[in-house]
């Protein structure tokens, strides 16, 4: 599948670094556009073709147009896109908040488009992709881009397109919450009296190792809690601190909230 990516910031080349580096997708079937010199050129390190402009279908004949711009300048940046389109190229859009019709209404609902919610653990295949087509996406074009997303982590198909918002609240913008409790901890162990850089390390070290001890979901994340949780011990007494009045669990309703609802903003 010829594969041409509109805009490689961020969250673009972590999904497509492996792509490439999976051997799921070849470098001489894969295009970017991107304007910025520097964000080209880490794409031709992988092999790539790269364009500072759109091609013309003439010149790169993509078969799926990957949209991974920012939501806010996608109406300007999509319809250069058409004319691919209009040769049969389906679309796959990463971006918050724009719902499926908003492509329609650009390409004709006779295009296959597909939106997927994607998060930046996609550069290191730990990524959770969840994805809703319209009715004109086939199952060979799902199966296809499900293979691409699958190189990126989990994958997950959602039942309807009102899930968006909540999974985007959730895992889109999830690794910054994640990052920012392991700031979190690392600046409480400062406080302590722990140097920076042994209180950084044992943030990520632990943060990694809890992460993995969750990861096969065999066992309930509260279960894994108990076990580290003597009655009366260190971390009873550092866990009141945020379970008492459901204190961390109000506060992560209310961010997922925040961000639910900035996705719904972005929509409209
Ligand atoms: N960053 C994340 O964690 C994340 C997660 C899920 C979804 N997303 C979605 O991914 C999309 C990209 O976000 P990002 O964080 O990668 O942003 P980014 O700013 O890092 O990347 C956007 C890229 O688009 C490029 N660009 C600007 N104008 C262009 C044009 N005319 N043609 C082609 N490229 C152009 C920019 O140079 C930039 O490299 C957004 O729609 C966002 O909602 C991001
Ligand atoms: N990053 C994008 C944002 O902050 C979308 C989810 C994660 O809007």
């Amino acid at each position: 599948m010829r594969v041409l990516m509109v805009g490689c910031g961020n969250m673009g080349f972590a999904m497509l670094k492996a792509w490439i580096e999976s051997g799921c997708l070849s470098p001489d079937e894969t295009g970017v556009v991107e304007p910025s010199e520097e964000g080209r050129a880490r794409v031709a390190a992988l092999g790539a073709s790269t364009f500072a402009d759109p091609p013309s279908p003439d010149d790169f004949g993509a078969e799926l147009i990957v949209l991974a711009v920012k939501p806010q300048v996608m109406a300007d940046i999509a319809p250069a896109y058409r004319s691919a389109t209009a040769r049969g190229a389906a679309v796959l859009s990463i971006a918050a908040g724009l719902p499926i019709r908003r492509y329609e209404e650009i390409y004709g609902d006779q295009t296959p488009i597909i939106r997927v919610m994607p998060n930046t653990p996609a550069a290191i295949g730990e990524g959770m992709m969840a994805y809703i087509a319209n009715d004109a996406a086939g199952g060979a074009l799902i199966a296809n881009v499900r293979k691409l997303l699958e190189t990126n982590g989990a994958v997950a198909e959602l039942e309807e397109e009102s899930q968006m918002d909540a999974v985007t609240a959730i895992s889109g913008s999830g690794p910054a919450y994640v990052f920012h409790f392991i700031e979190a901890l690392a600046e409480a162990g400062e406080k302590l009296g722990l140097s920076a850089d042994l209180a950084a390390l044992l943030a990520r070290q632990t943060a990694l190792g809890a992460a993995k001890l969750a990861a096969d979901g065999e066992t309930d994340p509260a279960e894994l809690r108990r076990q580290v949780t003597s009655p009366n011990g260190t971390t009873a007494a550092g866990l009141a601190m945020m379970m008492t009045d459901d204190r961390l669990k109000t506060m992560m309703a209310e961010v997922a909230d925040a961000a639910r609802r900035r996705s719904i903003e972005l929509s409209s």
